[in-house]
């Protein structure tokens, strides 16, 4: 068992990383149900990991009552988040209650912030299914809905109780989901640690085979710097947790193209943005051009998208920056933007030109065409 504490203050807690675990979780949940029924908020593709939950919940003598949604970033919407707090309310849920979050990031982000509202909030529970929700979304309290106008616009900061991480789930994740996870770990190394880059690129495909010594590796350094980098900056408002936004400004906007749907997934977006990251930084003189090639190398290498073309977009940059304009790191009508000095030299740079940005964008389309 490894265990990654998250340091903050009254609302620390510990991830629970364990092969095997999701049929033991129910020893770990007793003490936070306090005898009373634990609703568990789960999608349509997790039913056979749903009865396992609910099979050791039983045996640790908890009753519990599942609601299960429909699968998808289309969950993460304002029709989905009235019926899942309407469920829980119907359920008698109580503010010292904890309501059990088995699934991948939309799960997560919208039980997340289902608990935060409700009743002005409960507690919860992350038990991640898939490899992006283990390695990230599970640790560090951002919860969201999409808006309209964007990704995760509405949302709040709402720390989950208790995470618990059984590797073996991932046996059921399609390749394309465990891909996109993927994204999300290479990130760490992009930020600001060679090394694990390094890492990435000598077992990227031992990891994406579902390899163990390679999965417990990938989540336990990925969770570990995760909680290192929210504990020194739980709300984003210092610039260290804006570092885990690498890839994101960009990647949004291009989910926000494909319509928050499975035509882009978004460790796929994030991938891509990571490369346009690297590659404006290239561009403006910031970064060696060998290391932007080589990150797009990698990440080719595994079957990620690398440019606006192969994450399936046609957008021109006008229309992805008009996007960008939505961004929450955005200050006084400038968006600060994280670029690259280098593989593992990741900073927020606060005097990048939109109108630059656009025009880069217009050239990455040409020429990857
Ligand atoms: N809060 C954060 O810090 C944070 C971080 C990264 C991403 N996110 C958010 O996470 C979301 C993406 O999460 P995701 O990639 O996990 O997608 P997801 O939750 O949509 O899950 C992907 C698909 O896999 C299925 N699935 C999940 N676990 C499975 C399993 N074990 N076996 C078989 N099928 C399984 C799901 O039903 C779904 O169809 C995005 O909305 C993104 O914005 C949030
Ligand atoms: O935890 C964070 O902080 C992150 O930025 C992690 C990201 O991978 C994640 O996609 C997050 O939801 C993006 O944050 P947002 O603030 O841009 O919505
Ligand atoms: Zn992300």
């Amino acid at each position: 068992m490894t265990l990654v504490p998250v340091a903050l203050g009254d609302r620390s807690y510990d991830v629970l990383v364990e092969a095997g675990l999701l049929a033991r979780a129910g020893a770990h949940l007793a003490p936070l149900a306090r005898g009373r029924t634990m609703a568990i908020v789960a999608d349509e593709n997790l039913l056979p990991h749903l009865a396992t939950l609910q099979a050791s919940l039983s045996d640790s003598g908890v009753a519990s009552e599942a609601i299960v949604l429909a699968p998808g970033e289309g969950s993460k919407s304002w029709p989905t988040l009235e019926l899942l707090t309407d469920r829980l309310l119907d359920l008698g849920v109580e503010r010292g209650d904890h309501v059990v979050a088995l699934g991948g990031g939309v799960i997560g982000d919208l039980v997340g912030f289902a608990t935060a509202i409700l009743k002005r909030g409960c507690g919860f529970v992350q038990i991640p299914t898939t490899l992006l929700a283990q390695v990230d979304s599970s640790v560090g309290g951002k919860t969201a809905i999409n808006a309209r106008a964007g990704k995760n616009l509405i949302g709040a900061f709402h720390q989950p109780a208790l995470v618990l991480i059984d590797p073996d789930v991932l046996d059921t994740l399609p390749l394309r989901q465990v891909r996109a996870g993927y994204a999300e770990v290479v990130k760490y190394g992009l930020i600001d640690d060679f090394a694990f880059f390094e890492w990435c690129e000598a077992n990227a495909a031992a990891l994406l085979a579902g390899d163990p010594a390679a999965r417990a590796y990938a989540i336990a350094h990925s969770v570990g710097t995760k909680a290192r980098i929210v504990a020194a900056d739980e709300r984003e408002t210092t610039g260290v947790r804006a570092l885990l936004n690498l890839g994101h400004t960009f990647g949004h906007a291009l989910e926000a193209e494909a319509g928050f749907s499975d035509r882009l997934l978004h460790g796929e977006g994030v991938a891509a943005g990571m490369a346009l990251a690297f590659g404006y930084s290239a561009a403006k003189g910031l970064c060696p051009g060998q290391d932007a090639e080589r990150v797009a190398a990698h990440l080719r290498s595994v079957g990620l998208p690398d440019t606006i073309a192969a994450a399936g977009i046609e957008a021109d940059g006008d229309t992805l920056v008009a996007h960008m304009l939505h961004d929450k790191k955005m200050d006084a009508g400038t968006l600060p933007f994280l670029l690259a000095r280098g593989i593992g030299r990741t900073f927020l740079d606060k005097s990048v030109d939109l109108r630059d940005v656009a025009a880069f964008l217009r050239d990455e389309a040409v020429a990857a065409n």
